[in-house]
């Protein structure tokens, strides 16, 4: 093959590849189940080890990520609502939509570790609350160790970090996966979540709001929009009927979370809001938020859109 055609074989690769979407690793988390069911092959895949560092590398190399927002049985994922209160979220980085997916936990070991060898269990703190139940009843004495992922505990228990534990009293909570991306770990016990149903909800956020989100297959309804809302500095308390009169949007959820100002107890608000008939187009929701966002400001709160979607 000459240079010139091999020249122009790699541009054409090079155009063809899919974008990229970074989400919390190692592979088997459920944000990397949650992406692969949203997106499957229309994205290539990018791990990464804190849910932070996912927000903090969206970048135009790397335009999309998955962030787990809520979860049914066990509430808002602190974590990322933390993340939410920085300014490049609605600045420079968007939510473009959502996606759910059921939650099923298992407790993974190492081959032939039995339940009463476990000392210690590790998981991402979301898993082990919502797991109360069984680690009280099956493991009340085990110490609880939060660590950045699921599928990141159950990898620890192959390779340790120094004599920190000992892998063979520990167990992780994660996903049955793993035990078939990580040989040498096995299923002690399945479905061992409080409650049958347990959903976990999950942003998808990009770099800009330019580039469209290459869903596999696009979602039928989704007409929301997440709210920033950060009462003035020296407020101690605010009128929030003021705010929620302002907006005059049906409001589905609100979080709200300390603002990080030296005032005590001042918090930042988060309202998620949806379109009543859902019947609207694109642009008419996009202008009924950023109307809305106006008439908050006008009221003198300072706010932000950090996605319509
Ligand atoms: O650690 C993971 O696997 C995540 O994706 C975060 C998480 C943890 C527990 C339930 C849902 C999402």
């Amino acid at each position: 093959m000459s240079n010139t055609s091999s020249a122009l074989t790699s541009r054409s690769d090079e155009a063809q590849e899919p974008p990229a979407l970074i989400f919390l690793g190692p592979p088997g988390t459920y944000s990397h189940q949650a992406a692969f069911d949203a997106f499957g092959d229309s994205v290539r895949y990018v791990a990464k080890q804190t849910i932070a560092d996912v927000f903090e590398s969206l970048s135009s190399e790397l335009p999309f990520g998955i962030i787990p927002q809520e979860n049914s049985t066990n509430g808002s994922v602190i974590e990322t609502y933390n993340l939410l209160r920085c300014e490049v979220v609605g600045r420079d980085s968007f939510v473009r939509g959502e996606t759910n997916i059921p939650i099923k936990h298992s407790l993974v070991v190492r081959q032939n570790v039995k339940i009463e060898d476990i000392e210690h269990v590790f998981s991402h703190e979301q898993a082990l609350g919502q797991c109360k139940a069984f680690l009280k009843a099956f493991l009340p004495k085990a110490s609880l160790v939060p660590t950045d992922s699921t599928a990141g505990a159950a990898r620890t228990l192959l390779d340790p970090p120094s004599e920190s534990f000992d892998p063979l009293k520990s167990a992780a909570i994660c996903s049955a996966v793993v035990t078939s991306l990580f040989p040498g770990l096995e299923v002690l016990r399945a479905g061992i979540q409080d409650g049958q149903s347990n959903m976990t909800r999950f942003y998808i956020v990009s770099y800009g709001v330019d580039v469209g989100v290459p869903w596999q297959t696009p979602p039928t309804y989704q007409k929301r929009a997440l709210i920033r809302l950060l009462p003035d500095r020296d407020s101690v308390a605010w009128d929030s009927s003021r705010a929620i009169k302002a907006l005059n949007i049906p409001i589905s959820r609100i979080d709200r979370r300390p603002s990080l100002y030296s005032t005590t107890f001042h918090d930042v608000y988060f309202l998620e809001v949806y379109a009543e008939g859902g019947g609207e187009s694109d642009v008419a929701w996009f202008d009924c938020v950023n109307q809305a966002v106006e008439r908050l400001r006008q009221a003198g709160l300072k706010s932000t859109a950090l996605g319509i979607w």
